[in-house]
């Protein structure tokens, strides 16, 4: 498999991605959450296609369905998802699976589907939803690193640009941010100091 960029924001909109993906994001979340099925698929497939246009791994988080009808080929699951997903259907249409775990019993579920990322989170305070566990810190990522192996590690959760190195150093091999980016007063900007800031770490 093609590996995956260290730089992972996750974006709550196609139009973030035409304003950010363009700087040279090579690995990008597209998070929506609470919107009617119209606008879903319309941002789907313009994610779709402009990430096609700028050699960036497109993630579809949650939406499964709309990802196989749409034709893209990653999706990220929480464990809740996994509750309700076809993972046979998933696996069929040849789409590559990212999950979310926050605890043992999580890591042992993920790891027995054959994830192409494993995330650990949250591994600091995160102000983006509530969460019922305990920020993991940076020991816990060194353990899911020995845990998960070859598997790539996404470390998520109240990750900032200058928390990024260490998180990388503790073992992960790929950092996502939300609100370090589109809560800064140049998301442009910011975007571009993850990518100079990650550079070394891609290969
Ligand atoms: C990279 C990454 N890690 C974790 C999550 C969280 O997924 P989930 O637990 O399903 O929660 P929602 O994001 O769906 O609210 C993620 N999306 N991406
Ligand atoms: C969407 C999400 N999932 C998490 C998990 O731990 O599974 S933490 C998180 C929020 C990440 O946002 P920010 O970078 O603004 O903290
Ligand atoms: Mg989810």
């Amino acid at each position: 498999m093609m590996r995956l960029d260290p730089f992972y924001p996750i974006l709550d909109s196609a139009a973030w991605l035409e304003r950010l993906v363009p700087l040279g994001i090579r690995l990008v979340q597209l998070r929506i959450k609470d919107r009617p099925e119209e606008v879903l698929r319309a941002d789907i497939r313009t994610a779709r296609d402009l990430c096609a246009a700028h050699d960036c791994q497109l993630v579809v988080n949650d939406y499964w369905r709309l990802a196989i009808e749409e034709g893209c080929d990653f999706i990220h699951l929480g464990q809740e998802d996994l509750d309700a997903a076809d993972l046979g259907a998933i696996r069929r249409a040849g789409l590559k699976l990212g999950v979310s775990t926050h605890d043992d019993g999580e890591l042992s579920r993920a790891l027995a589907v054959g994830p192409d990322y494993v995330a650990l989170g949250p591994v600091y305070p995160t102000i983006l939803k509530k969460m019922p566990w305990a920020p993991q810190g940076l020991e816990r990522v060194g353990e899911w690193k020995r845990r998960v192996g070859d598997v790539p590690l996404v470390g998520i959760g109240g990750i900032s640009l200058e928390r990024a190195a260490g998180v990388l150093a503790a073992g992960a091999d790929i950092v996502s941010a939300v609100t370090d980016i589109t809560l800064n007063t140049d998301p442009e900007a910011r975007v571009r100091a993850w990518i100079a800031a990650t550079r070394e770490y891609a290969t």
